[in-house]
């Protein structure tokens, strides 16, 4: 077996800083953390030990000040493992063995079951071995794993994880159910993450079924992201669910009642927001996870400004698919220059119209554009077709924005009868974004189509899980010849053509959540603004080594992803307090600092994975 690869050896190309814990100046600026506007005394009861927790080096600390430091809303985690850093050669042996066990288990579904039985039986030695193997261990916790989890929950055999809260029980009284349910267990969260269920990835509604969403992407948070996972809380609001075979499965557990509502669901979804705030502060981050479309985009809008809150299907993806073409264009044959490109969506929901947005904030903030000449740039089909002005099908509020004229020589053909191939014959993107959960629907003509107007265009299948993306890694490596940019939402292994081996780039918003949810809590910010989501996304981008991009791949290592967040978290910090939206700020922190502040009970590597 390797040994354990020392702490910051990985290959980012950004500069780390080698200032150690105990010389930066962060340590001796001692600061008081802001108090949460609203929060019960609970909040502030948990006694801040967050210094007796770190690694050997910074045990040699001399600043012995038990003043509060800029990570105090950090790592309070009580769990005696923690403090075994570098892990003993036998528990990395037996961490080893665990994994091995795991791996050995003949389906997908088994391997999650094991992962979800050991997280509550021994929490360290999970957090141990999925840091130390976060290439192996995300795919079963997460995408794509983590849908058939989902879609098997009522069968599936693991401990009860999460909190459900329905309006036929809870309306009116969420506040006394989480306190009655979880002030014991969780006196104090940094971070929810809320899902109604109606749009799990891209398998439809649900319903209550959905709670391993919330669960791995909390579970990403600590394993990803550094956040201690007894400041975690996962979320189900179970509002019904319109699918009859979910509700009627004999094993659901579930209100067997169809959705609410509007005028229900809105006072419910308003209640526990401001239930979340009073129970853990407004400084607790609420990230929405796999609402509907309609809903996702309206709660975005209604609670961004007042809540601490983030929409990962909308952000969050936005923010990894921007950061995926500004990495993109570090490749050579790629047109370096942002504002000469052009992208066809295929979909227009709320994770193609986040990206868009994103991209024309960039051109606007970047390159000095007009908002709606660069929306230009990005054009969108949906379930009718092309959307354009004047197309007679009503069109959001968010397409609308995306609505353009069409070009001269397309106003007299019959745009509702083309199909995608057509449509960039006749636009000629540089990019082409799937965003349709339609799978298959990047066949050979549309990337012969890609090609033929482009020198190395740029291909992103980003629907997940793995059987809704809209092409694999190997049809779009070899219906372009190579000749492609590409990188999709779930996991696809390398593809060799010839003597070239591409590493097809997973597009997931792993890269951003994480890194985006420690920045905001060690920021203390009151709201997520647009430019602390293009920051985050700008870093990502910067983060992709050289050796990467040669290899066709534009996002970096997932093994990468505790020093990525740190880099993100330290980008998103300092957006935070240049939009003084911070409530720390004038800090002098080092990536290294975040990173040695993260929740991380011990590293193991496991050999020959
Ligand atoms: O979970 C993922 O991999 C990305 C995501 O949020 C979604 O597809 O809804
Ligand atoms: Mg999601």
């Amino acid at each position: 077996m390797n040994h354990p690869a020392p702490r910051h050896a990985f290959c980012l190309p950004a500069p780390v800083s080698t200032t150690s814990c105990s010389q930066s100046a962060f340590v001796k600026t001692l600061l008081t953390p802001p108090s949460p506007l609203t929060s019960t005394d609970l909040t502030t009861s948990v006694p801040s030990t967050r210094r007796c927790k770190l690694t050997a080096k910074q045990a040699t600390n001399t600043d012995t000040s038990n003043k509060p430091s800029p990570f105090d809303n950090l790592n309070t985690d009580t769990d005696a493992d923690i403090m075994l850093s570098p892990s003993s050669p036998q528990q990395k042996e037996a961490d080893d063995l665990v994994l091995r066990e795991v791996l050995a288990l003949e389906t997908n579904l088994a391997r999650y079951t094991a992962l979800m039985q050991l997280l509550s039986t021994d929490r360290s030695r999970f957090f141990r071995i999925a840091q130390s193997n976060l290439s192996v261990v995300l795919p079963i916790i997460y995408t794509p794993v983590v849908g058939e989890a989902c879609q098997n929950f009522a069968q599936l055999d693991i401990p009860k994880r999460g909190t459900w809260l329905n309006p036929w029980e809870h309306q009116g009284k969420i506040l006394s159910t989480l306190k009655a349910q979880l002030s014991a267990n969780t006196p104090n969260v940094d971070v929810v993450v809320v899902s109604d269920c109606q749009r799990i990835l891209g398998l439809g509604d649900l319903g209550a079924n959905g709670m391993p969403i919330p669960v791995g992407k909390l579970l990403l948070y600590s394993a990803a992201g550094g956040i201690d996972p007894a400041r975690t809380l996962p979320v189900v609001l179970d509002v019904g669910c319109d699918v009859d075979s979910v509700r009627d499965d004999p094993d659901y557990k579930g209100v067997r009642k169809p959705r609410v509502d509007p005028d229900t669901y809105d006072a419910f979804v308003d209640e526990f927001m401001r239930a979340i705030a009073e129970m853990y502060g407004k400084q607790c981050f609420v990230q929405f996870e796999d609402f509907g479309n309609a809903n996702a985009a309206r709660l975005l809008t209604k609670y961004r400004e007042n809540f601490l809150s983030f929409n990962d299907d909308i952000q969050g993806t936005a923010a990894v698919g921007l950061a995926g073409i500004l990495a993109a264009l570090n490749i050579p044959d790629v047109e370096g220059d942002l504002s000469k490109h052009s992208f066809l969506f295929l979909g227009a929901g709320s994770a193609g119209i986040g990206i868009a947005d994103l991209i024309a904030q960039m051109l606007v903030s970047q390159y000095g554009m007009q908002l709606e000449e660069a929306r230009r740039k990005c054009w969108f089909i949906d379930s009718k077709g092309l959307v354009y002005r004047g197309r007679n099908a009503r069109l959001t509020k968010e397409k609308e924005a995306y609505a353009h004229e069409l070009p001269a020589e397309l106003q007299n053909s019959n745009v509702s009868d083309m199909d995608l191939t057509a449509t960039i014959n006749a636009l000629k993107p540089s990019g082409l974004i799937g965003v349709s959960t339609q799978k298959g629907s990047f066949n050979e003509q549309v990337f012969a189509a890609m090609t033929k107007h482009n020198a190395k265009p740029i291909v992103f299948a980003l629907s997940n899980p793995t059987s809704k993306a809209e092409c694999t890694a190997e049809q779009a490596y070899n219906y372009s010849n190579g000749n492609i940019v590409f990188a999709s939402g779930s996991p696809f292994d390398p593809v060799t053509l010839g003597d070239k081996t591409f590493i097809p780039g997973q597009g997931n918003n792993c890269y951003i959540f994480p890194g985006l949810g420690l920045g905001v809590s060690l920021a203390a910010a009151t709201v997520v603004d647009d430019a602390m989501v293009l920051a985050a996304a700008r870093k990502l981008a910067s983060l992709v080594a050289r050796d990467r991009l040669n290899s066709g791949c534009v996002y970096p290592k997932i093994d990468d992803l505790l020093s990525i967040s740190a880099h993100v978290a330290k980008a998103v910090w300092e957006e935070a307090e240049r939009s003084g939206v911070a409530g720390k700020s004038g800090i002098d922190v080092t990536v290294d600092d975040i990173r040695d502040a993260m929740y991380e009970p011990g590293r193991v590597r496991l050999s020959g994975y």
